[in-house]
This record gives C-alpha cells, sequence and structure tokens, in this order.
C-alpha cells in the first residue's frame, strides 16, 4: 500500500502537467489564483498520505509539487518550440520563444529598445520577441495595429487585476476605455488647453526661480530635478486644481514622489511582460510603488475641493468628477484614484523625461543652442514678457528641436496590442488570433528608410524646408512618441506646449552649457529606459543668467 503510494505520486503529478497545460491553454488564470489552487493540491497531497499512514508525506508532497511543475514547463516549452505553435514560422531567438521571462529581463536591462533593434537587423520585419509576441518593424502596420477604425485591444501587458477599480489606462477592450476616454477627452479640448497656458507660464517662471536658487557657487544646477519638480508641480495643477498642494520646485520632495513613479513604473513595464507573475508579486514589496502612488491621488482626490457647477470645471479632476456622458454614471471613488495615479505619472514623467533629453542634447550641441537662441531673441526681445504660445507654435527652428528631441528622446520599444480573435493580416503577413503585436518605436524613429541622412545624430535641420538636402528623408509619421489612435496619448498637444515653453524660456533666460569634465557620448551610452527614461546619473548644466 505504502509503496503503491509512492510509485503511483510521480505518474500521478505527470499527468496532472500535462492536464494543467491543456486547460490553462485554454483558459486563462490569474497568477495569485493559480498559486494558493496548487498550494491547495500540494496539501491535499500531503493530507491523503498522511491519512493513508505514510512514513514521509511531506516528502510525497514535495516530490508531487516538483514533477508537477517540471512536467507543466517540458510540456508548455516542447509546444512553444514545436511546429504546432502558431507562431513558429517566425524567428526570432531561442530563448525569446520558451519563455516570456526572457522578454521581462530585456525590459529590466533599459535596453530593450536597442535589443530589440538589433532583433530586427539580424532577423528582419517580423521577430518572435516573446513566446506569444511578434514584433513588427514596419510602419504599413502602425495603423491596423494601432490608429484605425479597427485598432486592436491593449494586450494583457497593461492589466494590473489586484487594483481595486478600472483606470483609462489599465482598460483593455477598446468599448470601455472609449466611454472613459470620453470623459478625459473634455480636459483636452483646445477651450480647456487655453486654460492651461497660465499655469504653463507661471509654472516655468517658477522653474527659472528654482533654478536661480538652486544652482551652486560655480553656476551649476541639477536640472534633471529641476525638472522633474516642475513637471509635478504642473501635474498637480492641471488635474487637481490650483489648491492640489504640490509644490516640489518650493519644497523638494521628501516623500519621494517622483521616485516613487518612476519605480512603479519600472514594475509595471517589467512585470507586464509576465502578468502571471505580476499578478502574485502583487502582494510583496516590489509593487508597492505603485500602492504608494495610489495613496498619494486618493489623498489629492480628498483634498480637492467639489465642483460647484458646470462652469468651475478648469481642471482634469473636474471632468472625471462629472458624469459620464456614454454610461450615464459617475466614476467611484477607486476608479477616480486609478485614473488619478496615471494623470500624474502618465503627465509628469514623459514630459520631465524629453525635457531632460532635449537639454542634454542642447549642452552637448552648443552650435543648436546658439541658433536656438538667436531666432527666440528676436522672437521675443522683451525677456520678461509672457510667451505667446501661438508665436512659439510658429518658431522652426524651435520645433525642429522639439520634434528632433522627441525621435531621439522616446526611447519607447512597441506598445503591445493583441490581434482579433480570427487573425489579421499585417504588412502583407498574417498573424494569428490573439496574437501580441507592436510595432518598435524607437527602431522605427531611428530607421534611415524614416530619417536619412545622420539617422542617429541630434540635428534638428532634418525637419526645417529642404530638410538636409535633396535626397535626405525627415518621415514626420515615423514618430510614435505619442502613438496614435484610440489609446494615444491625449495629453499629446499639451506636452508639445510645454516642451516649447520650457525649452524657450530657459534658453531665453540662461546661457547654457555642460560642466567641466562632462563627457557627452560615455552619458548618452548610459541612458536607459524601463517605460520611463533612467538617466545614469542627473544631468547638471552650467546656467547663467542672460540680461533680459
Ligand atoms: C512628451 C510627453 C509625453 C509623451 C512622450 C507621451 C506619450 C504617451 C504614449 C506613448 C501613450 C500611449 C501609451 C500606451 O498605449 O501604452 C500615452 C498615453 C496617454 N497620455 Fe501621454 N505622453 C506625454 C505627455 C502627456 C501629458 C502631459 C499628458 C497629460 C495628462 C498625457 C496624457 C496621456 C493619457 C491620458 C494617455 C492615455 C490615453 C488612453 O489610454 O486613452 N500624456 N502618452
Amino acid at each position: 500500500m505504502l509503496s503503491t503510494a509512492s510509485t503511483t505520486i510521480p505518474y500521478t503529478a505527470g499527468l496532472a502537467g500535462v492536464l494543467s497545460w491543456v486547460f490553462l491553454h485554454f483558459q486563462k488564470v490569474r497568477g495569485d489564483i493559480a498559486l494558493v489552487l496548487e498550494t491547495f493540491i500540494i496539501g491535499a497531497v500531503y493530507l491523503a498520505n498522511y491519512a493513508a499512514g505514510h512514513s514521509t508525506p511531506l516528502r510525497c508532497a514535495f516530490g508531487f509539487l516538483v514533477t508537477h511543475a517540471l512536467t507543466l514547463m517540458s510540456v508548455t516549452v516542447a509546444y512553444r518550440l514545436s511546429p504546432f505553435h502558431p507562431l513558429a514560422r517566425f524567428p526570432g531567438p531561442l530563448i525569446n520563444k520558451v519563455t516570456s521571462l526572457k522578454a521581462a529581463h530585456i525590459v529590466f536591462s533599459g535596453r530593450r529598445h536597442l535589443i530589440i533593434q538589433s532583433l530586427h537587423q539580424k532577423y528582419g520585419k517580423f521577430v518572435r520577441i516573446a513566446p506569444n509576441h511578434v514584433s513588427i518593424n514596419s510602419r504599413a502596420a502602425v495603423a491596423p495595429i494601432y490608429s484605425s477604425s479597427v485598432a486592436m485591444d491593449k494586450s494583457d501587458a497593461y492589466s494590473i487585476r489586484q487594483l481595486p477599480g478600472d483606470g483609462l489606462f489599465f482598460m483593455l477592450p477598446r468599448v470601455a476605455h472609449g466611454h472613459r476616454r470620453d470623459m478625459w477627452a473634455k480636459g483636452f479640448t483646445n477651450s480647456a488647453l487655453e486654460l492651461y497656458q497660465p499655469i504653463l507660464e507661471r509654472r516655468t517662471m517658477d522653474l527659472v526661480e528654482c533654478m536661480k536658487r538652486r544652482a551652486n557657487e560655480n553656476g551649476v544646477v541639477n536640472l534633471s530635478r529641476c525638472i522633474e519638480h516642475w513637471s509635478y508641480d504642473v501635474m498637480g495643477d492641471i488635474v487637481f486644481g490650483e489648491e492640489s498642494g504640490l509644490e516640489l520646485m518650493r519644497d523638494g520632495d521628501p516623500s519621494g514622489y517622483v521616485k516613487g513613479g518612476e519605480q512603479a513604473t519600472i514594475a509595471f513595464d517589467c512585470l507586464g511582460e509576465v502578468p502571471w507573475l505580476f499578478e502574485i508579486l502583487w502582494y510583496l514589496p516590489v509593487t508597492g510603488a505603485i500602492r504608494s502612488l495610489q495613496g498619494l491621488a486618493s489623498q489629492l482626490l480628498k483634498q480637492r475641493k467639489p465642483i460647484a457647477s458646470a462652469d468651475d470645471r478648469h481642471d482634469i479632476a473636474s471632468h472625471l468628477l462629472g458624469v459620464s456622458g456614454s454610461t450615464g454614471k459617475h466614476l467611484t471613488f477607486d476608479e477616480l484614484t486609478m485614473d488619478a495615479i496615471f494623470a500624474i505619472q502618465a503627465g509628469s514623467d514623459t514630459s520631465a523625461n524629453v525635457l531632460q533629453y532635449t537639454f542634454f542634447f542642447i549642452i552637448s550641441h552648443p552650435e543648436v543652442f546658439k541658433k536656438l537662441q538667436e531666432e527666440l531673441d528676436q522672437a521675443f526681445p522683451n525677456h520678461e514678457m509672457p510667451l505667446d504660445f501661438a508665436v512659439m507654435a510658429n518658431l522652426p527652428y524651435l520645433n525642429a528641436v522639439v520634434y528632433e528631441s522627441l525621435r531621439l528622446g522616446t526611447p519607447l520599444s512597441g506598445l503591445p496590442r493583441i490581434t482579433p480573435s480570427e487573425g489579421a493580416m499585417l504588412d502583407g503577413e498574417f498573424i494569428p488570433g490573439n496574437t501580441v503585436v507592436s510595432v518598435p518605436a524607437y527602431t522605427q524613429q531611428l530607421d534611415p528608410s524614416n530619417f536619412w541622412p545622420r539617422t542617429r545624430e541630434f540635428v534638428p535641420e532634418r525637419w526645417l524646408p529642404g530638410g538636409l538636402g535633396a535626397d535626405s528623408r525627415t518621415e514626420p509619421s515615423a514618430i510614435m512618441s505619442f502613438s496614435f489612435g484610440p489609446f494615444g496619448c491625449l495629453g499629446r498637444t499639451l506636452a508639445i506646449q510645454e516642451l516649447r515653453i520650457v525649452v524657450a524660456r530657459l534658453s531665453l533666460c540662461f546661457d547654457m552649457c555642460s560642466p567641466d569634465g562632462f563627457d557627452a557620448k560615455e552619458y548618452h551610452s548610459r541612458i536607459r529606459n524601463i517605460r520611463t527614461t533612467l538617466f545614469p546619473e542627473p544631468l547638471g548644466v552650467v546656467a547663467r543668467q542672460r540680461l533680459g
């Protein structure tokens, strides 16, 4: 009897492993729930052996666990590498086909945009970068995936199922997402954007003062910190109104909001590659940053004053606090919190990253800075006056600097979407249903077929009429920095206004250059991106006040 129990365990566990694979192949199960079920089964094996009088019931249970897990893994790997896998004909590195943990590892390295670019150079247009993910380096695939009327849903990488409420960014199906997006969109109409302009003007003047205050005796300023703090203060005002209480430029960031936001983005991006693991690790400190951001958002929402009337809608929260035109319902507090978390992060980290990149390029290219200042001096001879947004929108060199910074300063890889169950034709190739697909943004932005010559260099002149000469190429539609379509950036116009005003105001107020010993090439080589850009160390600049 006892020896029968020992000999049947490997067979039972092996069979259970195969059955688990079959079940998981057809049915999604949350990682945390799967873990609880596995624990329950192991407990049952232990108890059954204990009740049967087995001398080592714990060993039996452990043996069951190991055999079950190994069988499940072996069948999974065999299937993923077999010719029966729907993505079998797409090339890619073996390890990427075997496990999505490799994709998570690549994300964590911060070099995903570069690695995917090199994979496309090696394998061609279609690369299987994870067991169920095909990266497609093709401009023709952008519209069907992201921006057409049948644009695809977001993949599971966006879903954090343990969050208490649905937030715009985390909603996968397009219809539900569309209802929520309609509410948000009211905060980005032309008239809403006009209301934000005085905020941008005032906060950017605060930034100038902040830089003057924080400069050391050699005139060196930690520009990264100043810009990060500026971006939080701006978003506090735009999302929650001026009583938001966020004053990082004045008070610093003792609660570590900037770091917390960055860590939350990193956790989201790495674990998004392995949603089942995210669901398990959610309970561990690794996702604590997401929960503390949740705390900040709910605190800011609670202290925000209620809307008195429809005319009182001057910030983004006021639109979210209203009734949805599509569903006729108010959002729950949890849903509002989720949206608020996202609003803070989406609007601050992104703009701050691009601005740091822009000033890195500016101080590394003094000739560009000189040309930029000449154009701005001519447009705004009185440096103290508010900067007219319409005038800035028409300054060719300022805009060339902004677009070139976006091209090189948004090193995103492909944003993952999921093909419909019937599959999809993408750039002449059939992609089976329920496959994760993406177009690698950075690869597109650095593709010689879109930008040529001097593709990898910062050359704003390529954006001016005539570009870089008769045969040169500048393809504005290949800039994927804001993505496109139903999930694309709602804050695009606001973001471009922010970039223009900060670049213009700081260039008018300061002569800037790199500190002694700064090695731009070396600094650039150490920049990483995990949905947020990680600079090797904060960007320091020598900023000397100009006479207005
Ligand atoms: C240079 C700055 C910015 C860049 C590069 C940027 C980029 C992006 C990208 C790539 C997405 C799509 C993300 C995805 O599908 O995974 C996105 C979404 C979004 N962004 Fe921005 N963004 C910037 C600034 C802003 C600002 C200032 C706001 C203002 C709050 C904002 C609000 C949003 C919103 C609400 C979405 C989600 C849209 C949706 O899911 O329907 N962004 N952004």
